[in-house]
């Protein structure tokens, strides 16, 4: 028996794995793996080396490379096969003033003590490295009058001592998930590599002094001669919207041009290509109100002409990962597709699209081998956590080779399968379904209905901080559909509950469960249903439409459309669709959850993260009063210190134990039982 399926400290206690990078030589792979902290009250990362061969070839057993309170996250390597990395550690030979911030440390090819190599005031950010030249990119936060480092410091020390934390904005966005916009913005900075084994990297020079909030968020790829840094660059449109456009920026003198523009798409997540003569960039529409739903697709640059091109024009898949072959020939992607995310190879000069895997496995960390052999990624699913594995970088048998993994193994307490049925409509709507061991017909499964988030996405992979094994281990079934808005199905799929989130989805996620409950496996009588962020509002809009269910648990939910629209922290992203409550009202009149608040019957669990603000805590609290006026049988678990996700071990058992306990109090009817620490 897995004990982390019966015992929620032994679940928060597993290790897991959070990325992959293949050193230039491809010989080396590390893994940024988290696991609980000493005081067991927060997670922490660690970088681990994980052997390019199997066990079967004699690959060794991981081990882990870094250690510090601090933790450490971002890999990358030098030319030299050196490994750099981002970390908040205390740095033994800074000066007592300079107060740890993420910097940029190095770990020698051969071994030995990292060693801090790139620090800023407003700390190092993601980082890329120059396959050939070595030269570093990294972005770091800066205050907007600062011309030099010493500036930088002089200002930050001037805000400290006066006590100022006010940020004066004149755009959006003032947050992002769960962090506050400015008044520092990231700029880029690009440094030479260490001149020596025991050497810094060089100053780094500021590239984009005019970048203001340009950069936020910014992915960027260096040409392997360094020469060029490509990267992605907001441009503001007006009324608070933005685009993104990619451009090139010149390392030596800093001057920029634009690579990929139109006022219709955004260009995203540049790769330039190991021969230096493509880009591969992420095409995305955000969709039109009266028009087309959103869509994604891959796009290549001709650099030497600057002309871009569809790589998919005949597929409808929407690229979640990206990598270029050793050869340039090829990019090698990860898309959802029929609830999973497999790996495709797209020939660059044909467009031909190849079937990498076969499995039910989500694949990402995309490493192709510079030998063109492999392509190194984590596989996920449903009933197995992120691990890495080798994959044929051609038509193989479509069969990942397990590595060995520096994460925790585990078996599931229950089954995996996979159902199907058929909407209102005539569309078929597909569904993952986890089984407990025990359920039968003469031991029929009590159910939980779980519907995702996004909305733009698809129920195909494994999910720590929502893991439905841990429910299964308690007896129920968990159903995990894809209903309208689900990617991996088409465009047609997204565009059936395009403006329509309520009842179009709705009657999808009724289908699936009807046809679930029709099991003799599945008991009928003891159901519920749960979701969190776009899966919170269907856990709303499906309490204002049913009564089916013993319970209902919300979580980051959206409850009043019109209010989510002005306090989310990027509202342009919503108003696609949605337009906005005053000019275009009816959709919000249509899909707002608060409208049925008066038909809620069903116990609800209001769950919301105070620092949540990508679906705001006035949601949740907007939701609990309307729930107290209708005096609908409710509880709400709010956490003051949480975000979106609910992410540190304490509260995330707290989560759960309050879900098992409404759920046996409403599902069970048993006593119920305030966790003891509530
Ligand atoms: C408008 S498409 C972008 C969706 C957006 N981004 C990523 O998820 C988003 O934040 N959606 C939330 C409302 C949401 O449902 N998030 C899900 C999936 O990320 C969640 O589980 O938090």
């Amino acid at each position: 028996m897995v004990r982390s399926w019966y015992e929620l400290p032994e679940y928060v206690r597993l290790r897991r794995v959070n990325g992959l990078r293949l050193s230039p030589d491809g010989t080396r792979l590390v893994a940024p793996v988290s696991g609980l902290a000493p005081d067991d009250k927060s997670f922490r990362s660690a970088l681990w080396e994980i052997d390019v061969n199997p066990e079967s070839e004699g690959g060794h057993a991981p081990r882990r490379l870094t250690r510090s309170a601090a933790g450490e996250s971002g890999v990358g390597f030098l030319p030299d096969g050196s490994m750099l990395f981002t970390t908040g550690r205390p740095d033994p030979e800074a000066k007592a003033e300079d107060k740890a911030k993420a910097a940029l440390w190095l770990l020698p090819a051969d071994g030995g003590e990292a060693r801090q190599v790139a620090s800023r005031p407003g700390g190092v950010g993601p980082f890329t490295v120059a396959r050939d030249s070595g030269l570093v990119a990294f972005t770091s936060d800066v205050l907007p009058r600062s011309e030099d480092d010493e500036e930088e410091k002089e200002a930050r020390k001037a805000r400290a001592e006066a006590g100022v934390t006010a940020i004066l904005h004149e755009d959006l966005p003032v947050r992002a998930w769960d962090s506050d916009i400015g008044p520092d913005h990231p700029r880029y900075f690009v440094a030479a590599p260490p001149a020596d084994d025991d050497a810094r990297l060089g100053d780094p020079r500021d590239l984009t002094p005019d970048a203001g909030m340009a950069l936020l968020g910014a992915g960027g790829s260096l040409s392997p001669d360094g020469t060029t840094l490509y990267t992605e660059w907001r441009v503001p449109v007006g009324k608070g919207a933005h685009r993104t456009d990619v451009v090139a920026v010149d390392t030596a003198t800093g001057e920029r041009r634009t690579l990929a523009t139109d006022p219709a798409y955004d260009f995203g997540r540049p790769q330039v290509s190991p021969d230096g003569g493509h880009l591969l960039l992420v095409r995305s529409h955000e969709g039109e109100y009266d028009g087309g739903p959103r869509d994604e697709t891959v796009w290549l640059v001709d650099l030497a002409t600057g002309e871009g091109r569809d790589l998919l024009p005949e597929h409808e898949l929407w690229p979640r990962e990206l990598a270029w072959a050793a050869d340039s020939d090829a990019v090698f992607i990860a898309a959802d597709e029929n609830g999973r995310r497999p790996l495709f190879r797209i020939d660059t000069a044909t467009g031909a699209v190849t079937r990498l895997t076969g499995d039910h496995g989500a694949y990402s960390g995309l490493n192709p081998s510079p030998d063109g052999r492999y392509v190194y990624a984590l596989r996920d699913a449903w009933d197995a956590p992120p691990a890495p594995v080798r994959l044929a970088s051609d038509t193989g048998d479509g069969q990942p080779v397990y590595l060995r993994t520096p994460g925790s193994e585990l078996t599931m307490p229950g089954t995996l399968t996979e159902v199907e049925t058929t909407a209102d409509d005539g569309t078929r709507i597909r569904s993952w379904l986890v089984l407990p061991e025990e359920a039968s017909a003469e031991s029929p499964a009590p159910l939980m209905l779980w519907v995702h988030g996004g909305p733009y996405m698809s129920f195909n992979g494994w999910s720590w901080r929502w893991n439905p094994w841990l429910l299964a281990a308690r007896g129920y079934a968990v159903l995990l559909p894809d209903p309208a808005l689900s990617t991996g199905y088409g465009q047609e799929m997204v565009g059936r509950a395009w403006g329509k989130w309520g009842p179009r989805t709705y009657a999808d996620v009724m289908s699936a469960t009807d046809a679930v409950e029709a099991r003799d496996d599945i008991d009928a009588e003891h159901t519920a249903m749960m979701g969190g962020s776009f899966g919170g509002y269907m856990a709303n809009w499906i309490a204002g439409h049913t009564d089916r269910f013993k319970a209902i648990i919300s979580h980051a939910s959206l409850w009043g459309l019109d209010g989510f629209n002005g306090t989310t922290d990027y509202p342009p992203v919503w108003e696609q669709e949605f337009g906005t409550p005053l000019d275009r009202p009816e959709r919000y009149i249509l899909n707002s959850p608060h409208l049925h608040a008066a038909e809620i019957r069903t116990p609800m669990l209001v769950i919301h993260g105070d620092k949540d603000y990508r679906v705001p805590i006035s949601e949740g609290l907007r939701l609990w009063r309307d729930l107290l006026l209708h005096e609908v049988d409710a509880k709400f678990l709010y956490f003051p210190d949480e975000n979106h996700w609910i992410l540190t071990p304490g509260n995330a058992q707290i989560w759960y134990e309050t879900i098992y306990a409404f759920l046996d109090h409403h599902v069970h009817g048993k006593e119920w039982v305030k966790p003891e620490l509530l």
